[in-house]
């Protein structure tokens, strides 16, 4: 199986030789396409920093991070922006959604960002996926959390981008809609093949995700999962041959990592 996300020896500093935080070091991680991986790991140790790294939002101090075979942190930013446009979607703890837009104009918005055709079919076939059937015209403050987070999962999905980070997904929903919406990113994966990374401090992911990556103090101290007889491996037939790799993807519709 390809791999979609790939790191190496990955580190990121801040502040001066010598009194250097490394809020990221010397991280070596391989994510295959269709899989859910799972950042975890306490408060500060990195898995926010290891997202943005990865997602293009942020460059690391030394190491190479290459997103479908593309080295992006050698890129200018100019690339990165077109890059996080096309090949990557975002979905946050908080949401993200413009309150003046309506459900189906804020699942339209990454394809709007790009410059490209809209497509209200496919907004519409994503908002069903998600359980949104009706709801288009809705605004998000009419919406529940719940919701609203399913309204970013279809807008993460839009483009089809190679990768979907998610930060937090689950952090301000109740234990229930926050199972419901792993749910529907562990769908993503095994119905439409997308490939999702997702930070999360909530222990209910384990048992969704393909692979649990654990860091502590920047470092990756654990990495379960991974290879044979993970769930990606073993349903690897069975994903949805619909999706086209690497077809371009959503920017987080006005919303950034933190
Ligand atoms: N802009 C910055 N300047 C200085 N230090 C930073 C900066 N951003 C992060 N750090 C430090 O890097 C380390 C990792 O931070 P990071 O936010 O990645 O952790 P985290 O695991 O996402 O934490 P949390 O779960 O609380 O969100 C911490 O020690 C943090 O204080």
């Amino acid at each position: 199986m390809n791999n979609v996300l790939e790191l190496e020896r990955v580190s990121r500093s801040y502040g001066r030789r010598g009194r250097a935080v490394h809020a990221l070091y010397e991280v070596d991680v391989q994510v295959p396409e269709h899989s859910l991986t799972a950042v975890m790991g306490p408060s500060g140790s990195g898995k926010s920093t290891f997202l943005q790294c990865a997602a293009g939002l942020d460059r690391p101090t030394s190491g190479v991070v290459r997103l479908g075979g593309r080295e992006i942190s050698r890129m200018k930013e100019r690339g990165l922006s077109r890059l996080r446009r096309t090949d990557i979607g975002f979905v946050f703890q908080s949401f993200n959604l413009l309150p003046a837009l309506t459900v189906q104009q804020n699942v339209l918005l990454p394809l709007r960002l790009d410059g490209r055709r809209r497509d209200p079919a496919r907004a519409r076939e994503l908002l069903a996926r998600v359980g949104l059937d009706g709801r288009e015209d809705a605004r998000p403050g009419q919406l529940s959390g719940g919701q609203q987070q399913r309204v970013a999962i279809a807008r993460a999905l839009i483009t089809e981008p190679a990768v979907v980070f998610a930060d937090e997904p689950t952090g301000s929903l109740d234990q229930e809609t926050g199972a419901e919406i792993l749910n529907l990113l562990r769908e993503a994966v095994d119905r439409q093949g997308a490939t999702v990374v997702l930070v999360t401090h909530d222990p209910a992911v384990t048992a969704r995700a393909d692979r649990v990556l654990r860091l502590a103090h920047g470092r990756l101290v654990q990495d379960s999962g991974a290879g044979a007889g993970t769930r990606a491996d073993a349903g690897a037939g069975a994903f949805a041959a619909s999706r086209v790799t690497h077809a371009g993807a959503a920017a987080a519709a006005g919303g950034q990592v933190r």
